[in-house]
């Protein structure tokens, strides 16, 4: 379906060993550039999670729950390369989605392609910055805060000769976790919008034919 995208993920990031394990899968001599350069930048970007995860659970008056929630996940790295089509028409590099998991970082080269898409219908350019991260909410974090928070659709468009390559930090809801909004977010004006559900028996629906055909396959699993 994507022909132009490639993309590498190393799971729980960050429990010991699992990038060495990456790395020596793929340089059987070992990397530690690679390895240290991974490293650094999941314990980087792990804390820029934390921290806004804590500013958004706070900004929401639920300081109670902030260490639930970011005990609640893990993390995973994935790195990913969009060839250039090598024509002037533009392809698609990645399907239009929402994220599943908790909150996304992104970073990327200087070649863009990724496009979100706004509550109005229209699909903005994200324009790349070596300063700046791009982040984006998934959609544990939106059923968790009851809709509070908006998982926008995106999608990676690609024009041109040159590669784009990105990497993101993904904070994903562990196994086990049952993700169910507050008591406090739950009100006449704001209805409950999913059942508690763990996000892993989620995504085991979201993988079947059902599950990838439907508008909105969360609805579909656990909406009220
Ligand atoms: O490469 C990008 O910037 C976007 C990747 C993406 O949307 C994803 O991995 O979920
Ligand atoms: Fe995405």
């Amino acid at each position: 379906m994507v022909p132009l995208y490639e993309s590498l993920g190393i799971d729980d990031v960050l429990s010991p060993g699992n990038i060495e394990t990456f790395t020596n899968l793929m340089w059987s001599e070992g990397n530690p550039a690679f390895s240290q350069t991974v490293q650094s930048f999941s314990d980087q970007l792990s804390e820029l999670d934390k921290i806004m995860r804590t500013m958004v659970v706070e900004s929401l008056g639920l300081e109670k729950y902030v260490d639930e929630h970011i005990d609640s996940t893990k993390y995973l790295v994935r790195v990913q390369k969009y060839d250039g089509p090598q024509t002037d028409e533009t392809k698609l590099g990645l399907s239009s989605h929402t994220d599943k998991n908790t909150m996304t970082i992104l970073y990327q080269n200087t070649v863009s392609g990724l496009e979100v898409l706004t509550k109005d219908g229209q699909w903005i350019t994200a324009q790349p910055s070596p300063d700046s991260f791009i982040v984006m909410i998934g959609e544990s974090f939106h059923a968790w805060t009851n809709g509070r928070l908006y998982p926008p659709y995106h999608r990676v468009m690609m024009t041109g000769e040159e590669a784009r390559y990105s990497i993101g930090l993904f904070s994903v809801p562990k196994s086990g976790y049952i993700i169910k909004a507050p008591e406090e977010l739950v009100d006449e004006e704001h209805p409950l919008l999913f059942k508690p559900y763990d996000h892993v028996q989620f995504l085991d629906f979201y993988y079947t034919q059902a599950g990838q055909t439907s508008k909105s396959a969360l609805k579909e699993y656990c909406g009220v």
